[in-house]
């Protein structure tokens, strides 16, 4: 069953910027998604138009905007408030009572991300993984159906982004939200993604729909992954001609 539909014909920005040409999906429920493509492209743009925050362009869109999360490239956390009440804010309590259920789920994710410890602390008491690690529960939090995911582990240090990876990988495992990941890093897209779209330079068009043939669950570090990365890189050599170079 679809849970996502994006058939998009133009995005130009006021400026004339032309960010996206024909660019056309279906995702799947439950399916993990990435999308693929060099800096500029208009990834976030996409992120933005299936969230409902960018109305302008030409096309539809159809997705479960009441039940979407989104996990922006910071974290955003509002400094005002502890991490406790960072993650009660989605549910619209930041120091009321909520529900014994929705209480539950929140007590069972500060546990699983390591935060419990950190319940009280305030956001620049948190170091760059934290932060991310209380992202992630306000992203599940609301047990979204759709998880919007724009490159959230960018900028921290390889072994953290492994981590948050791993974490990742379980939480999606127990509630199979439908996610869609932006990154430019093929191993990233690579360990998480069931699919994979790669997107040319702008404007963005689908240059490759993928299908990941790796088993689950995934090893994080293996030679299997870096086979698939250097096999796929000699099949599809327009990868990295031009618009793929980074990757
Ligand atoms: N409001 C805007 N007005 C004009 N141009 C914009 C606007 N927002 C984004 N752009 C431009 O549109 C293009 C696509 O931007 P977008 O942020 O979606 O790319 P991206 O693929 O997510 O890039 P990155 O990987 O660097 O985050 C970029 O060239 C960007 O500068």
């Amino acid at each position: 069953m679809s849970i996502l539909t994006v058939d998009l014909q133009d995005k130009t920005f006021a400026n004339g910027l032309q960010a996206i040409r024909e660019l056309s999906f279906t995702v799947q429920s439950g399916e993990f998604v990435a999308l693929v493509g060099p800096s500029g492209t208009g990834k976030t743009t996409v992120l933005n138009m299936i969230a409902g925050l960018e109305t302008e362009f030409v096309g539809a869109i159809q997705a479960p905007r009441e039940a979407l999360s989104y996990m922006f490239q910071e974290p955003r956390l509002m400094p005002w408030l502890t991490v406790e009440n960072n993650i009660r804010l989605v549910l619209d309590a930041p120091c009321l009572q909520i529900d014994s259920q929705r209480f539950a789920r929140m007590e069972t994710l500060l546990q699983q991300l390591g935060l419990t410890e950190f319940r009280g602390a305030f956001p620049k008491q948190l170091s760059g993984g934290l932060k991310r690690r209380v992202a992630l529960a306000r992203a599940f939090v609301t047990q979204p159906q759709l998880l919007l995911m724009d490159e959230p582990f960018q900028s921290l240090d390889e072994p953290t982004a492994q981590d948050l990876r791993q974490i990742l990988l379980q939480l999606w495992a127990d509630t199979r939200p439908t996610v869609v990941f932006v990154t430019h890093s093929l191993n990233e897209a690579l360990q998480l993604a069931d699919r994979i779209l790669f997107l040319s330079a702008r404007p963005a068009q689908i240059v490759l729909d993928y299908s990941v043939p790796l088993a689950r669950p995934r090893s994080m570090v293996t030679s299997d992954l870096q086979a698939l990365h250097s096999q796929l890189l000699q099949q599809y050599p327009q990868l990295l001609s031009g618009s793929l170079k980074e990757i």
